[in-house]
Formats: C-alpha cells, structure tokens, sequence
C-alpha cells in the first residue's frame, strides 16, 4: 500500500495486548427440522499479533468459525474470548471485511470509511485525521470523494478493508475477502494486506479457499476436515515476512503440505 512509515506512526496499535481463544468449540445449526453439525472440538489459541489463515473445503465450518469469534452467532458448546473477554456480541475490537465490499452506496468513499466513528461519537476534527491516514493506508487517499459505485471492484474491497480499520480494532476478520475479485486484482490486494500485516502487526483471522492466499498471508493456517470441521494441520509460517513468497521453495513446500492436508484429511 502507498502509505507512509510517518502515516503509520500516527496509527494507535491496540494489539498487542489482544488474543482469541476457542476452547471446546462446536457449533450445530438447526434448520427445518435437521441438525447440521457445521465444527466440533475446535480448541485454538490465537497469539496478539498473529495471522491465522483458516482453509478447508466448502462447507467445513470456516465462516462459521470467524462468525462466531465477530460475535455474529454463539457457538452451541464451548468459549471463544477475545483479549481475555468472552465473545457475546459484535464489537469494535473486531473489524470484519466480507466478500462483498457492503459499503453504503449513497455515502462517498469519506463516509463510509467515517461512518463507524460518527456513529461511535468521534469528534469530526478527530475523525477527518483519521479517515485521512487510513485512506492514505489503503491507497484511496485521491478518491475520498467518490461514491462506492464509482470505483472497481479491488477500490471497494480496500475502502472496505478502511472501513474495518477505522475504530482501531484488536483483530481483523476477513471472510474469502479476495474471492469475488479478478485474478489480478487479488494478487495485488493480497501483497497489500500482506504489507498492511507487516506494518502494523494487527491480529488477523483470514478465511479463504484459497491455498495459496493462504500461505502467502497465515503466519499460521489452520486446515479445517470437511464438516464437521476439526483443525487436521496447525502450522507456523514464516512467508508472510518474506518479499516475493511465491518464488521460494518453502512456499512449494507449505502449499503441498495444506493441499495434502485439504485433500485427505488426518492421512
Ligand atoms: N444459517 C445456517 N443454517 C443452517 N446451516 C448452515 C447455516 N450456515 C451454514 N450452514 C451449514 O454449516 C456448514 C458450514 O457452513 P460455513 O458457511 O461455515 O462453511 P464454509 O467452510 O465457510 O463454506 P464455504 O467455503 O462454502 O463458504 C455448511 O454445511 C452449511 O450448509
């Protein structure tokens, strides 16, 4: 992203006390009259300042997952707490990016990036600073103008990405945040979040299916069994440290590690 190290500074950095924890986990839903066990034992503690890619097949749990450390759903059986409270709602300390950008289309890039803060009562001088640092960050700083319809697909997905920043929250929660763009447009986004990561330190929890996103931004990944999900890989990373991770052997290595995993679970 074209921001600056000054630009960055000015950025309060709230995570590094901050980690998630899901312990016993297990969630099952009930629709017409069926029960669908979507996770079991899912038992995870996530570091401040960690990357958690979550991987798996469709339908293995991983929205479900991130759903419920967003506060969106509580899960049937066990704890999830995120900097040491238990998880009961949606809250500021987590930002969430989704496929679909969601932004208000009669609001300007500005306003949709402000919203949040208005809404929480943060005076505008405050919150002008704000917005323009996290524009800048995202590369949207000459567009603030705009309205979401008048930008491409990849401009939506960072406004959105500014928006989740705005109040400054402990954890990032991107759920397949890439996946509705062009194959371009994704390679681009993902060395960009890989640097906002780098840069900032933020806790982040990205769900994607993609194997390689997955190892080019999980300083940890999880792979997750067809549903029920159950963690069947759990492992460290050092590539989202490393410039051009695509050309690195161990970037081989770890993506036939996740596909194996992916592929045939626990064998
Ligand atoms: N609201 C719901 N009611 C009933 N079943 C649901 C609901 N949401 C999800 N499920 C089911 O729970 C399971 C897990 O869904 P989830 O969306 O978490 O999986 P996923 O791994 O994110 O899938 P995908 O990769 O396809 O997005 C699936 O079988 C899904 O059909």
């Amino acid at each position: 992203m074209p921001a600056q190290p000054d630009d960055l500074a000015a950025l309060p950095d709230s995570a590094t006390a901050t980690a998630v924890a899901l312990s016993g986990v297990r969630h099952e839903y009930r629709s017409g009259g069926q029960r669908i066990l979507a996770l079991d034992g899912i038992d995870l503690r996530l570091a401040a300042g960690e990357s958690l890619a979550v991987v798996g097949p469709s339908g293995c749990g991983k929205s479900t997952l991130l759903r419920m450390v967003a506060g969106f759903l509580r899960p049937s059986h066990g704890e999830i707490s995120v900097g040491g409270a238990p998880v009961t709602r949606p809250g500021p300390d987590r930002g969430v990016v989704f496929q679909q950008p969601r932004l208000f289309p009669w609001l300007s890039v500005y306003g949709n990036v402000a919203y949040g803060l208005r809404e929480a009562g943060v005076p505008r001088r405050a919150r002008r600073e704000r917005v323009g640092q996290l524009l800048d960050l995202v590369g949207l700083g000459d567009v603030a103008a705009l309205r979401p319809y008048e930008l491409s697909g990849g401009m939506q997905q960072r406004a959105a990405i500014a928006r989740a920043l705005a109040p400054d929250p402990a954890i990032l929660l991107l759920d397949e945040p890439f996946a509705a763009l062009d194959a371009l447009t994704r390679e681009r986004l993902q060395e960009e979040l890989r640097t906002l990561w780098l840069r900032t330190g933020r806790t982040q929890l990205l769900v994607t299916h993609s194997v390689d996103e997955a190892a080019l931004l999980g300083s940890r990944i999880i792979v997750l069994s067809p549903r029920p999900g159950t963690v069947v890989l759990d492992e460290q990373s050092a590539l989202p440290r490393a410039e051009h991770a695509r050309d690195l052997p161990e970037f081989t290595a770890l993506r036939a590690r996740i596909l194996q995993a992916v592929r045939a679970p626990g064998r």
